[in-house]
């Protein structure tokens, strides 16, 4: 029978079935960092087990580090980074800390040092663990206790998905990039509109796509609420992943698989978006309008949108290109690979950052900092006047280190969550491409990044 590229990883590592109809799964690799790990060691102290495979585990500094210097900011971070290496020395598991060449967002890391590869299972404390979907391997985002079960047992309980295909067919226009392709995605399936499911991205505008295009798709997938992202394993992929050969099986879908629900979107009909709301999809194309409260059809859809354009200080109607931004932040797992900051440094070559606008860059890891430096993209920032970070980590994708924007603070984005309060309390973020994020900090407000190019904006 036909099977998905999802159903072929879940039974690639299925161990046995559960009798409430569950089953266990083989996790290949687990990767953890210093926030949502620290409950699991416990856990293993109080019951007195070991880690079972140490070498199948890594560690990474990366939520609350400081980006500004080196050292911590202040003693709760100092903490948790501490206890995550003392826990990892212990049970002899890697672990890149401060300092290390190797450290970074854990999900730009993990890729760069060759650690995934198609038809692995990983696992990690953190729900854009989908990222991996882009070399054909099933990552997701597990629980405290699950990172518990994982260190001991390197295995999981986990329960089949629904399957999901979203088809971006034909080409996007120039200008149009892997974050305005997923941005469609979950304007089109709606924020939670994949529940249940593990989505599948397939057609010619996906597999068009770099790794890194590929990996931001799978990254910010997970705002659609599916557990999984998986784009079919080719010859880029396998290439990226260090593998030179095809294994015995193809990791990607049998023609004639089946799935339970199939989208299918017009690559050429996608132009550059921006999100408006705090949901990621609520967000529109460039050249659009804040939407009308007028337009909704029940009570409650009315309520939802007039609160968040109240927490988003925004008009009905306003044209998208008048609002007006504080600051600029390119970083995060979604969009802070090197591949990202060229595209940001084209926009940015020879311009000047508008007089208001705090613009911050973080690279998403050192190796991609140094590879930065060396293409001399950090002078191309810093002369335009960005504040090119010393030091690499989640920084102010969200507000757990000391990168927290103010009340009312209104950011372009290269980020994945504009939900309230998620860069700052009172943070007004608005969710776009970084090429976007770079147009829209030399303009001052928010831009076609496309007209900015040819200087018509
Ligand atoms: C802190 C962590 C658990 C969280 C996640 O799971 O994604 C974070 O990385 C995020 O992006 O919100
Ligand atoms: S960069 Fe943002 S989305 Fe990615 S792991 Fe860190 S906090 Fe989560």
């Amino acid at each position: 029978m036909s099977r998905t590229l999802y159903d072929k990883l879940v039974d690639a590592h299925k161990v046995c079935d559960l009798p409430d109809g569950d089953m266990l799964v083989y996790v290949d690799f687990h990767i953890m960092n210093e926030y949502t790990s620290p409950q699991a060691f416990s856990g293993l102290e109080q019951k007195g087990l070991k880690v079972w495979r140490p070498e199948a585990h890594l560690s990474v500094v990366d939520h609350v580090k400081a980006t500004r210097q080196r050292a911590p900011h202040n003693a709760a971070s100092k903490l948790l980074i501490d206890n995550l290496e003392a826990n990892c020395r212990k049970h002899g598991i890697a672990f890149y800390g401060l300092g290390d060449p190797r450290q970074g967002i854990e999900h730009v890391v993990v890729p760069e040092q060759g650690l995934v590869a198609p038809g692995m299972l990983i696992a990690c404390g953190d729900s854009h663990t989908t990222t991996y979907g882009a070399f054909g391997a099933l990552g997701f985002g597990i629980g405290t206790s699950e990172v518990e079960h994982v260190l001991a047992t390197q295995t999981l309980r986990y329960k089949r998905l629904k399957t999901m295909l979203v088809n971006v067919e034909g080409a996007l226009a120039p200008g149009v990039t892997a974050k305005d392709i997923i941005m469609k995605v979950i304007q089109v399936v709606g924020a939670g509109g994949a529940n249940g499911y593990a989505v599948e991205f397939a057609g010619d505008a996906i597999f068009a796509q770099s790794m890194a295009g590929r990996m931001t798709i799978c990254n910010m997938a997970v705002e659609l609420g599916g557990r999984a992202a998986l784009i079919a394993a080719d010859d880029k992929a396998y290439r990226a992943s260090g593998q030179m050969t095809f294994d015995a099986e193809t990791w990607a879908s049998d023609e004639g698989a089946e799935y339970d629900s199939v989208f299918n979107i017009d690559a050429a009909g996608i132009a550059p978006l921006v999100s408006w709301g705090t949901s990621p999809d609520q967000s529109v194309a460039i050249d659009g309008m804040v939407p009308d409260v007028s337009a909704e059809t029940t009570p409650k859809a009315k309520a939802a949108l007039a609160r968040a354009l109240d927490y988003m200080g925004l008009e009905p109607g306003q044209a998208i290109t008048d609002i007006q931004i504080d600051s600029a932040f390119i970083g995060s797992c979604t969009n802070s690979r090197i591949e990202d900051l060229r595209a940001a440094a084209e926009v940015v070559k020879g311009r000047r950052v508008a007089e208001r606008v705090n613009a911050i860059i973080v690279p998403g890891s050192v190796f991609t900092k140094l590879q930065a430096e060396a293409e001399g993209l950090d002078i191309i920032f810093k002369e335009a006047g960005f504040d090119w970070r010393p030091e690499s980590g989640c920084s102010m994708c969200l507000a757990m280190n000391d990168d927290i924007a103010l009340e009312g603070e209104r950011l372009a984005s290269s980020t994945n969550r504009n939900f309230e309060g998620r860069q700052g309390r009172g943070a007004r973020t608005h969710l776009m491409s970084p090429a976007m994020v770079a147009a829209a900090a030399i303009s001052g407000h928010l831009v076609d990044v496309r007209d900015f190019k040819k200087g018509t904006a």
